[in-house]
């Protein structure tokens, strides 16, 4: 695999199952942050093509999870959590997730049913009403409440926005997510397929790479960091052995959040580096040798070219 080849997968080995004809479409994940929607994602396209934190504001730009189910090839467009923006990168993510959903064939509402529906969930109702998709309601996280909260919590959602259909899922056991693709699969239009049978994901592998660097930083460290910085891969480089060579660079905002990444005696960033090695030479099926620099860029978060590096439109303002 090369650095520009998108993530291909077993998963999507077969074609179409039957003799009938192909469905295809877009379907968009939207929801507020920590939904639940990359854990989704993943579930319904049966590997990693999104990363996950339990930190709010993981997604930053739209990924695309390409799954096979029955006749149909469904593409789902993972956007980042809509929340309240602050910053330009908010305003990025948050424009980004809400043009992802007027793209879309399909919109899929995700709901954390243990958080329930306030705040940036009730903003996105309130939103989903100048949306004319169909429109589908998905509980989430229905391993953590009860029966009971979730109808009522279906009743307030769907008084806020008709529903066309209402699940219950848990994306982290799989609970509710067959009938949720067999609905999907029959209810997306006739059509030929976008990609080709094998492809799960749109996101070229050094972008893959970068997002999984971002992960393990997101997983190890803590406070504001995560959210002050940012990966990108500057160097790929396939080596006669069969291994490659992956350098990134982590921007931080400051000199102190640098030594936040750096960690006493370099313990962070070998911590960090360790894990993301070692999950890209499994998604790569080859060593990877991989260099991780972290670089003071006072102002990434106003950068263009940080914007288009990380496929969001840079907001005038
Ligand atoms: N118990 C439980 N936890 C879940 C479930 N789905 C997701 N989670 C957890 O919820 C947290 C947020 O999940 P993500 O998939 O990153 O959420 P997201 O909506 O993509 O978040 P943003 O990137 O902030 O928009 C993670 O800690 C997940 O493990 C579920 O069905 N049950």
């Amino acid at each position: 695999m090369t650095e520009n080849d998108n993530i291909t997968g077993d998963e999507n080995e077969a074609g179409p199952t039957n003799a009938g004809p192909t469905h295809s479409g877009f379907v968009a994940l939207i929801g507020p942050t920590n939904a639940g929607k990359s854990t989704l994602l993943n579930r319904l396209v049966g590997a990693k093509v999104s990363i996950v934190s339990h930190k709010v504001q993981t997604t930053r730009a739209i990924v695309r999870g390409i799954a096979i189910h029955n006749n149909a090839q469904i593409v789902f467009m993972d956007t980042p959590g809509i929340f309240k923006p602050r910053r330009r990168l908010d305003r990025a993510m948050v424009t980004s997730a809400w043009g992802g959903a007027k793209d879309a064939d399909l919109i899929l509402l995700l709901i954390d049913s243990e958080r329930g529906i306030r705040g940036d969930a009730e903003a996105i109702l309130e939103g989903l009403k100048e949306v004319h998709q169909p429109k589908i309601l998905v509980l989430n996280k229905i391993d953590r409440v009860r029966h009971e909260d979730l109808l009522k919590l279906t009743a307030t959602a769907n008084e806020a926005v008709p529903f066309e259909r209402t699940f219950m899922v848990s994306a982290t056991t799989g609970s509710g997510c067959g009938d949720l693709m067999d609905y999907l699969a029959d209810k997306l239009p006739e059509g030929p397929w976008y990609y080709p049978e094998d492809q799960i994901s749109d996101l070229p592998m050094r972008q893959l790479a970068a997002e999984i660097t971002r992960e393990k930083l997101f997983l190890r460290l803590h406070q504001e960091l995560p959210y002050a910085s940012h990966v990108e891969t500057e160097k790929w480089e396939e080596r006669k052995d069969g291994s490659v060579r992956i350098e990134q660079v982590i921007y931080v905002e400051r000199d102190s959040q640098k030594k936040i990444a750096l960690g006493k005696n370099g313990d962070a960033i070998k911590a960090i580096s360790t894990a993301s090695r070692k999950e890209l030479s499994e998604i790569l099926e080859q060593p990877v040798h991989l260099f991780l620099f972290v670089k003071v860029r006072e102002n990434w978060g106003d950068d263009p070219e940080r914007f288009r590096e990380m496929g969001l439109e840079f907001p005038k303002s």
